[in-house]
């Protein structure tokens, strides 16, 4: 057998070097400053939380210009007016990509997607280290992603210790079940199941309905990637499985928010 290519090995060693890259032009302390005058959290789980209990999928649509898997799937691309066609549509919340490398992502494009929504916003990225995580606060993010498979577990309690302690939530992404206890273990309230592999890229939604009978009633579910039909979100929703996190069949709409509203048979709003 060959190597697989393991993308995520190599975005990892990239955010290292673009950490120390970033502390060398603007010190923890000072952004740490910039985190304290940033606007307020929204409330990201609150939002997922209060869509499911109106009986309403809770989506968080992501703008995202291009993929490592996918190439680019969007241009021209503006997150402000996609933020606005996602709210328009019933999305609950927001992703936005800020990598720069490997998905043409920009830490401008959570800024000008944030202020032009009220929604909650996901700092989508590789976190490594609790200079991101300010980082993200200072951005006005309201929640991160931490991917289990990129992380040790000391790692993963301090980067979600930090995201807590700046009132911010924590997507934790899982896509196996030792992830997945590892995740657990943290004492965490969200989970994402990502039915991408990273390190190969093969994507299938049984992975979500794999790990589903591991997961404590009181812990949100979400579903990531690869939903693109009406059957996919039935197949989910039969499940039990009510929030989802959906790029790519909206960034090939014209209209990213009447494709959501579509892709959920007009009960996202
Ligand atoms: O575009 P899709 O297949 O709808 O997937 C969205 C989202 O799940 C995907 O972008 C994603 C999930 N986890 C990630 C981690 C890093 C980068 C990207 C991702």
């Amino acid at each position: 057998m060959t190597d697989t290519p393991d993308i995520l090995k190599k975005i990892i060693a990239r955010k290292w070097a673009e950490v120390a890259e970033r502390s060398a032009l603007l010190p923890v302390t000072e952004l740490a400053l910039l985190a304290r005058e940033a606007d307020a959290p929204r409330g990201f789980v609150a939002a997922l939380r209060r869509k499911i209990a109106a009986g309403q999928p809770a989506v968080i649509a992501e703008v995202k210009k291009a993929s490592p898997s996918r190439g680019v799937l969007r241009d021209p691309f503006h997150p402000a007016e996609i933020a606005r066609q996602y709210e328009a549509g019933g999305a609950a919340c927001l992703s936005v990509l800020t990598d720069h490398d490997f998905f043409q992502g920009n830490e401008d494009y959570l800024r000008e997607a944030r202020a032009a929504c009220r929604l909650p916003v996901l700092r989508k990225d590789f976190m490594v280290d609790e200079y991101q995580v300010v980082e993200a606060r200072a951005l006005g993010a309201d929640c991160i992603l931490l991917i289990v498979a990129a992380l040790s577990d000391l790692e993963m309690g301090a980067l979600h210790q930090q995201a807590t302690d700046l009132g911010m939530d924590v997507l934790v992404e899982v896509h196996d079940a030792n992830e997945l206890q590892r995740a657990l273990a943290l004492g965490i309230d969200m989970v994402g199941i990502n039915n991408r592999d990273l390190r190969t890229f093969d994507v299938t939604l049984d992975t979500t309905l794999g790990l589903l009978s591991q997961i404590p009633p009181d812990i949100l579910v979400v579903t990531e990637s690869g939903i693109l039909s009406p059957a996919d979100v039935e197949r989910m929703r039969k499940n039990d499985v009510h929030a989802f996190l959906i790029g790519e069949a909206f960034m090939r709409a014209d209209d990213p928010g009447a494709a959501l509203h579509h892709l959920f048979g007009g009960t996202s709003k």
